[in-house]
């Protein structure tokens, strides 16, 4: 009970803006138990007076009466479930884009550490069960709690003798509940982790479909989908079973209640203390008066598996960016292109060993700074602080003399453009991908652009031109034209810094060659920090710099390095790094 509660209070925050609404809601719920209670008073008048008496006379009345209550409960009843499901949805809305608008904002190892299946899982499915307990669960409950009460008074007025018997045997509902709750919890756990890992399996192997085909791997990718599915199904079927015990259980107590209701009035009708009509109604607000009990007690196993996706939410909630915007950011006007790493150390969350270490280096406006060094040495890591999504642990960097934390994020990532390893494709015409680089772009800036990343003619070459639409993962284009793509993208950004991660990596010696002069064209103009292992345009740079774990062990222009005869002759004469010294 404490974690609904705590969810509760996480959740209950984002009704604001339809509390009105919800009122207007339970206020429907009410009038329309009240509906219910009428009719029923009704049709004991009807028994006792016109169908005892067979008078049609004392007919007309009531069933005028009931006829109008019954079109007032339909109406106050329609109004208030479109209402409530109108508020339930937009309750959905809201918190599935809240949770996404701070899903985006966390850092890069967020998302190597989540299956990006159970993220999907935690924006669908669990959003959803979150309404379940804070929109329709208020609904249900107020609902739930009035008729109980209504129907209750209305037994009370009738016989209250006899319905304080009945009233005994409600607990009986609230104990079955609270018997059944922490089993469907468990099993409702299991379910919502089991969705999540089903919908990663397929994801992924719908992503790996080329290794899994050509390393005939999918009998295996089969076996792992059924094994989460057996463990969905095993979760749900126990699930189902528990909320199935308790119904079959609570039917059988609602049955001997009735019963007992009925043997005792029979026992007062013969005895001359009650009236047919009488007993009817009282039977049939007893049979009214369980239902809401029942859920009442059933809401309880609702709230408790509905903890389930709060908790899976909460933790996504919880997870806390790696950067935030500065309180007053600078603005400084418009900026040249310094780049200064000051003594920047830095370390992964929960790994003991710096990726850098110490580093520093500068770079004057539009120079080109390439960065090389072994696997593992700290080059993307480089770029991944240059783009702030990470900041050091020690040092400084600054862009025109301004620490990084003093810029704002969105103006920081204009100025600085990144062409990461991967290409990284959009859903959406060759237009939107490349306008992406900087929305609002005229036709004539996207061609411009597109001529300088030597894409215009490939493009134009396609049946639908600048219109065509590519996905990621596109056959449509081979890789070196979809990286070209991204270079137009980058050329479309005004910005004075450039940082581009392995821009030739997974093409082939042609295509490779085909990408250096636009790379050249998006640079020229450019502070450019240029991570790669093809050192081709390294005779360009005005400054090499080579890393290795995480220190910068070598820095200077290509002759003076070549001279040099240390791990960047190596690298550039064999392409591997120097063997590392033994001990
Ligand atoms: N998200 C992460 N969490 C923990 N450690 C990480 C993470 N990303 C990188 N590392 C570690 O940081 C170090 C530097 O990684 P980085 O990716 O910067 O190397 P790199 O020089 O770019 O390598 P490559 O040339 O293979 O791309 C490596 O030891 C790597 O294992």
């Amino acid at each position: 009970m404490r974690e609904v509660r705590a969810a509760f209070r996480r959740f209950w925050p984002l009704t604001r803006g339809d509390r009105r609404r919800l009122a207007v809601i339970v206020a429907c719920v009410v009038v329309a138990a009240l509906a219910e209670t009428a009719s029923i008073l009704l049709f004991a008048e009807l028994t006792d007076h016109a169908l005892r008496a067979g008078s049609l006379a004392a007919f007309w009345g009531p069933a005028g009466a009931w006829l109008g209550v019954a079109v007032l409960g339909a109406l106050v009843g329609y109004l208030g479930n479109s209402l409530a499901t109108w508020t339930a949805e937009r309750f959905v809305l809201r918190l599935r884009a809240g949770v996404f608008r701070h899903v985006q904002t966390l850092p890069p190892h967020f998302f190597q550490r989540h299956r990006r299946g159970d993220l999907v899982e935690r924006l669908t499915g669990d959003v959803e069960a979150i309404e379940q307990m804070v929109v329709s669960g208020v609904v249900g409950t107020v609902s739930a709690a009035f008729s109980a009460v209504f129907y209750a008074a209305a037994a009370l007025y009738l016989r209250w003798d006899l319905a304080l018997v009945t009233f005994v045997l409600a607990p009986l509902f609230l104990l079955a509940a609270r018997r059944f709750s922490g089993r469907i919890k468990e099993a409702s756990t299991d379910e919502r982790a089991a969705d999540g890992a089903i919908t990663s399996v397929v994801e992924e192997a719908l992503g790996n479909v080329v290794l899994t085909q050509a390393y005939n791997r999918r009998g295996a990718e089969e076996a792992r989908l059924d094994r989460e599915a057996r463990a969905w199904m095993r979760a749900s079927v126990r699930g189902a079973r528990l909320s199935e015990l308790y119904e079959q259980f609570v039917e059988v107590v609602e049955t001997l209640c009735v019963l007992a209701v009925i043997g005792l009035g029979v026992w007062e009708i013969s005895a001359g203390r009650m009236t047919l009509g009488q007993l009817l109604a009282f039977a049939a607000f007893i049979g009214y008066l369980y239902p809401p009990v029942r859920s009442l007690g059933q809401l309880g196993l609702t709230l408790t598996a509905a903890t389930a996706g709060a908790r899976r939410l909460g933790e996504l909630l919880d997870a806390r960016p790696a950067v935030t915007d500065p309180a007053v950011p600078v603005t400084p006007g418009p900026v040249r292109g310094w780049v200064a790493f000051h003594d920047v150390t830095f370390r992964y969350p929960e790994t003991d060993r710096p990726a850098l270490d110490g580093l520093a280096f500068a770079a004057r406006p539009g120079e080109l700074v390439v960065v090389t060094g072994p696997s593992g040495a700290g080059k993307s890591t480089l770029a991944k602080l240059l783009t702030r999504f990470y900041d050091p642990a020690a040092g400084a960097i600054r862009l025109d003399g301004v620490p990084l934390p003093a810029l704002g994020l969105d103006f920081l990532r204009d100025q600085v453009t990144l062409l990461p390893q991967e290409t990284l494709i959009l859903h959406g015409t060759i237009r939107e991908n490349i306008t992406a680089g900087r929305p609002g772009a005229s036709g004539t800036e996207i061609e411009r652009a597109a001529r300088a990343a030597a894409a215009h003619a490939f493009v134009t070459a396609l049946p639908d031109g600048y219109d065509t639409v590519i996905a990621p993962g596109t056959a449509a284009l081979s890789g070196g034209q979809l990286k070209r793509l991204t270079i137009a993208r980058a050329m479309l950004r005004a910005s004075p810094v450039l940082v581009l991660d392995e821009p030739t990596a997974g093409l082939d010696g042609i295509a490779a060659r085909q990408v250096v002069q636009p790379l050249r064209r998006l640079m020229s103009g450019r502070t450019t920090l240029m991570i790669t292992h093809d050192l081709t345009l390294a005779p360009d740079a005005d400054r090499i710099l080579v890393l290795d774990g995480g220190r910068l062990v070598e820095q200077g222009t290509h002759p003076e390095l070549i001279a040099r005869g240390g791990t960047y002759a190596r690298l550039a004469l064999t392409g591997r790094p120097a063997p590392a010294l033994p001990g």
